[in-house]
Formats: structure tokens, sequence, C-alpha cells
């Protein structure tokens, strides 16, 4: 089935709550033939062997299905989120209040579960969710499935941010930006149904070559100045730009993910390479600055500082805590000799203390350094195409 098919089959199924799906309940005993039981905790059958898992999936997730109530007979009233979206709020048995989102307004409403999707591998674990590849079995659409507990985000203090990422990631839909087709909950976790990114973290890909060579940096700097425009038309903007939080599509194509995260605790990883301030623009770092006193352009800054890392493979201000913030502060970096006199223009204008005279994302888009590397690659591929090439 194409792909704008199995988006569009996405984008009309309504999001609906499950009584006790995937609950920590044990799978499989129950079922005399199998000796395993499979912890759907966590999702913990991922830690089977393969023999095993499929089956025992197989099984835990059609379990789950059983066990399903048709929350549809649950009488609801609808009312409307600040996004637009119906909002409708239904009481458990239990007293619980649960709340299902209609992204749309379907025809025939639909209800999305964890039995919809054949689980596969773990595709990696955040502070507060591990990430599995996944199927929706109806229509084979591959995508990602994060499993967020509950508990944890209580605990962390972050169910604003999470409500508010997917507030926001939900109504987002540009090839550069990573979509979240839907959402749905239980009593415990919280299930994010995400487009798959095939090639993983840039973050990785930066780590393996250490530093990208000038063609590559240019068209992905091309690739975030389309997606931040996009978000800044939108009115949206990300304040979590760094190379831990960008995604890249099976084509090579970046994607913008972690949206709402930007007072998350930062990434462990960078916490112990090289320090949590190294993206953060100096409006941000004054004392005292409020959600209000900074505006989208604390974007452009990152923008800078990850041009930077691309071609470097170090990030401008890297240095102890105190000396990043103080060097921050003052623009204090200097640009190493290898790199082009472009790309250096682009970066000294991107690194500006003053967010007003920081270089507009339209002007970013023609800026020499971009149209160079963008220009030759967009004649390279329509000549192959031309040709009959890939
Ligand atoms: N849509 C996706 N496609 C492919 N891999 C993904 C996807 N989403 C997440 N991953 C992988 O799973 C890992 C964990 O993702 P997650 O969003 O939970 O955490 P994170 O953003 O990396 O970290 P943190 O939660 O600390 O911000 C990612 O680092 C990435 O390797």
């Amino acid at each position: 089935m194409a792909t704008k098919t199995l988006e569009a089959r996405f984008e009309h199924l309504s999001v609906k709550d499950e009584k006790e799906i995937g609950n920590d309940r044990t799978y499989g005993k129950q079922k005399g033939s199998l000796s395993t039981a499979v912890s759907l905790s966590g999702l913990g059958a991922a830690q089977l062997n393969n023999s095993n898992r499929s089956h025992l999936l197989k099984l835990a997730l059609q379990n789950t299905n059983d066990n399903k109530v048709n929350s549809m007979n649950v009488p609801a009233s609808p009312v409307r989120s600040s996004q637009g979206a119906r909002v409708s709020r239904n009481t458990d048995e239990n007293g619980e209040q649960r709340t299902s989102t209609s992204l749309s307004e379907p025809s025939v409403p639909r209800e999305l579960h964890l039995g919809m999707f054949e689980i596969g591998k773990p595709l990696g674990k955040g502070k507060f969710g591990r990430v599995y590849l996944a199927k929706e079995r109806s229509s084979g659409f591959v995508c990602a499935l994060k499993v967020l507990h509950k508990s944890e985000l209580q605990q962390g203090g972050v169910q604003k941010q999470v409500r508010r990422e997917i507030e926001i990631q939900s109504n987002l839909r540009h090839p550069n930006v990573l979509r979240l087709y839907g959402h749905f909950h239980d009593s415990k976790r919280i299930f994010l149904i995400l487009e798959f990114a095939g090639r993983g973290e840039l973050y990785k890909h930066l780590r393996k070559e250490h530093r990208f060579p000038e063609w590559k940096a240019a068209q992905y700097i091309a690739q975030m100045a389309a997606a931040l425009k996009y978000l800044h038309k939108k009115h949206v903007m990300h304040r979590d730009i760094k190379p831990e939080n960008i995604l890249v599509g099976i084509h090579g194509e970046i994607k913008i993910s972690d949206f709402g995260w930007s007072v998350h605790a930062p990434n462990n990883r960078r916490q112990t390479m090289c320090g949590t301030l190294d993206y953060l623009p100096p409006e941000m770092l004054k004392p005292g600055s409020q959600d209000n006193y900074y505006s989208e352009k604390v974007d452009l800054w990152s923008l800078g500082v990850l041009t930077y890392e691309f071609l470097v493979g170090e990030a401008p201000f890297e240095d102890t805590p105190v000396m990043t913030q103080r060097r921050i502060t003052r623009a204090d970096m200097s640009v190493p000799s290898f790199v082009s006199p472009e790309a250096r223009d682009l970066i000294k204008k991107l690194l500006v203390l003053d967010p007003e005279k920081r270089i507009p994302l339209d002007d970013i888009q023609r800026h020499p350094w971009i149209v160079k590397h963008c220009v030759k690659e967009a004649k390279r591929s329509s000549g192959s195409s031309k040709d009959g090439k890939a």
C-alpha cells in the first residue's frame, strides 16, 4: 500500500483509551501449551530470544485484544482542546478519568490500541521512554512506537512537557520534521506512534564520521532551515536543537524530533561528553531569563552551533561549564582554517549575540555556501534521474 494512503489511514484513526492493555500482567501461562511467560511490562518481551519472541508477542498482543474494553460504548462529553482537536472525557469503572483525542473527524471512529501493532526490535532508550520498531497489523505500516511510563513522567515532573510534545508534534507535517501519527494510553503507559527514521540518530553518524564534509553539512543545514522556517511560521520554536534531537530518514534526510522538551534534562551522553550548555543561546543564559524573554531566534543561534559542530566535530564553546557560559555570552569562538570561507561566513552570521541581528532563515537558504552545495546536488540528482540512474 502506498505510504500516502497509509499515512491518511492514521490521520483518520481516532485515539481511544484502553482498559488495562498491557498492564504489568503476565501472559502465556494461561495458554497451557506455553511454558514461558511473557511480561509486557515495559514491553519486556524485547528481551526474549528471537525464536520465542514473535510467537509470544503475537499471543500477548492477541491477549491484550481479548481484554480490550469497547470504550466506544462509554458515554462521552466532547470538549475542545487548545489545539482545536476534539477531546472526549470518559470515566472508567475505577473512577479514573480517561481522555481520548480525535485528531480528525473520522466518519467511522476507530480506536488505537497496542493490539493493532506487531512489536519489533528495540530502537533505543531515552530518559523516559523506550522506542520499538512496530508494524500496524492491518496495513503493514511501519512506524516507531515510543512507550512512556506515566509513573516515571510523574517522578520526573515532565507530564506537561509530554502533553505539549504531543499537542505540538501531532499538528506538524514537514518532510524534515518527525511525524507523530497518534497516541493512546493505558493506566500505566503512554504510547506515541511516530514516523520511523530508518537511519537512526544523526548524533551517532557525526560521532562515527567525526565531522561531515562540507557538501553534507550544507545539505543538512538547508533541511534544518526549511524545517525551522515551517516551525516558526507555525509559531513553534524548538529551543532544543542539537544533533541528539535529529534523526535521519531512510533516504538520508533529517527529521527534527523531541518537541516540547526544551526544559527536559539534557541527554546523559552529552553531559558526560561535553557538558550541557553547548547549544544554549546567550539570551537563555541571562540570569532570570524566562520563556517570554526570548524568541524563535534562539533556534538560529543553535543552528549556528550545529553548523560549526557538523564541520568541526565539536561544538564552538565546548569548555568547562563556567567557561562555556562565559564564552557563549561573549560569542567567543574561532573557526578552524580547514572550514571554507563561505561556511565560516554563515557561522559568524548565526552566532551573533543580538538575536535580531542573526541571519534570517530565508537568507540562510540563499546563502552562497548553501546554494553552492545544494544547487550542485540538485543538478547532480536531476542529471542522474535523466540518465535513468537511481
Ligand atoms: N522515530 C524513531 N525512529 C527511529 N529511531 C528512533 C525513533 N525515535 C527514537 N528512536 C531511537 O530511540 C532512542 C530513544 O528515543 P527517545 O525519544 O526515547 O529518547 P531521546 O530523545 O534519545 O532521549 P531523551 O529521552 O533523554 O531526550 C533515540 O535515541 C533513537 O536512537
